[in-house]
């Protein structure tokens, strides 16, 4: 449903270069929530502006829905008609919510059909439906001053879906917001993608964002995509950071020489008696550091941190073994320089080390 290629943004600030965008390659499937994660100054916003073409990237593509925006003419408030045309099927939700605080609720929602020329009465009528979808039937004739942020942003989402979109592109739409009402705003999202079978692509600094809502994700660092992959494709990734983020499990070494290992569960493994199969095969005494099971991306997961006497050359074959068992085991180097997590949150600063050993 996206596609973006090569996709580059310079600015030009003060004489100097800015590289905020350096050959992006995103793939965004139908149907989909797609989280971009990532420090501030990244490039997330770029990314997002320049998929809508609010800004227009320095090279590379943007395809949207099979057209290629790149090609079509004009950015921002000086687009082409064909390129407003595309960009009025791409909805876009603010972190600030953008409502306009002269015109009431339903009002907001109608202004993108007024810019689509939509008549008076379809339009209202439309604007009603919306903020039904929403949940917000009662307040179309209050004015924004007089919502909280939660019931703003949920008229955000309604103006966003105004002009029917196949794809709903989020800046931060719950930063503003408490923890409480960024589950519900999320909730809905998840909830309008599932209905509409709408595509979002949404950018975030926050990883519970990702867990929540997101089937795919991508980690960006300094214009760059250097992770991605459905939710279960990270979680199976050795050495993954954002699966290492999205689920951190952390606990020390008892001592020197001893071997600690990440191993996560999911699918049939999560159902087998794995670990005491390991001690009785290899009769070795294995200690539980830390374990947690969660739900991440609607799947069952459970991580595991253990402990095996010796170091990492004494336990290649039980190593071995648990790998055999469709676990995924990663091994902690605590001599490694420390990892450093997405948003500086709980990850213990011991580095996993990607092993060529099976
Ligand atoms: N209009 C602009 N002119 C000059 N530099 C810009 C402009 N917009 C962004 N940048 C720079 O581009 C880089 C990426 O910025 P961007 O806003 O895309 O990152 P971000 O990941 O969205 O950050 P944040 O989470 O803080 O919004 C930064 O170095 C930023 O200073």
């Amino acid at each position: 449903m996206i596609t973006t290629t090569g996709l580059t943004k310079v600015y030009r600030s003060r004489g100097r270069d800015i590289t905020a965008l350096d050959g992006v390659d995103l793939h965004v499937r139908e149907g989909e929530v797609f989280g971009v994660i990532g420090r501030s100054g990244a490039g997330k916003s770029s990314l997002i502006r320049c998929v809508n073409l609010l800004e227009r990237p320095t090279s590379g593509s943007v395809v949207v829905d099979g057209t290629d925006l790149t090609a079509l003419a004009g950015r921002g408030n000086r687009a082409g008609k064909e390129l407003r045309r595309a960009r009025s099927r791409i909805g876009m939700v603010f972190q600030h919510f953008n409502l306009l605080s002269s015109r009431t609720v339903r009002d907001n929602v109608e202004l993108p059909l007024e810019i689509l020329g939509v008549s008076g009465a379809a339009r209202t009528r439309r604007a009603l439906e919306l903020l039904d979808l929403v949940g917000l039937a009662d307040k179309a004739g209050a004015y924004p001053a007089q919502l909280s942020g939660g019931q703003k942003q949920r008229v955000g989402i309604a103006r966003a879906l105004a002009g029917d979109p196949k794809v709903l592109l989020s800046d931060e739409a719950t930063s503003a917001l408490d923890p409480e009402t960024t589950r519900s705003v999320l909730q809905l999202l998840r909830d309008l993608n599932r209905e509409l079978g709408l595509t979002v692509l949404l950018i975030t600094h926050e990883m519970d964002v990702v867990k929540t809502v997101c089937d795919s994700a991508a980690l960006m660092r300094q214009g760059r995509i250097v992770e991605s992959g459905t939710v279960g494709e990270l979680l199976a990734t050795p050495g993954s950071e954002l699966a290492r983020e999205l689920f951190p499990v952390t606990g020390d070494a008892s001592g020197p020489d001893r071997t600690v290992l990440d191993v996560t569960f999911h699918g049939d493994a999560a159902t087998r008696p794995v670990i005491s199969r390991l001690s009785r095969t290899y009769n070795i005494d294995i200690s539980i550091l830390g374990a947690a099971m969660d739900t991440v991306g609607g799947r069952q997961i459970g991580r595991m941190r253990i402990e095996l006497p010796g170091g990492y050359e004494t336990n290649v074959v039980p190593v071995g073994f648990l790998r055999e068992q469709g676990l995924q085991v990663d091994v902690v180097d605590d001599d490694a320089p420390a990892a450093v997590p997405v948003q500086g949150n709980g990850a213990r600063g011991a580095a996993l080390v990607k092993e060529t050993v099976k």
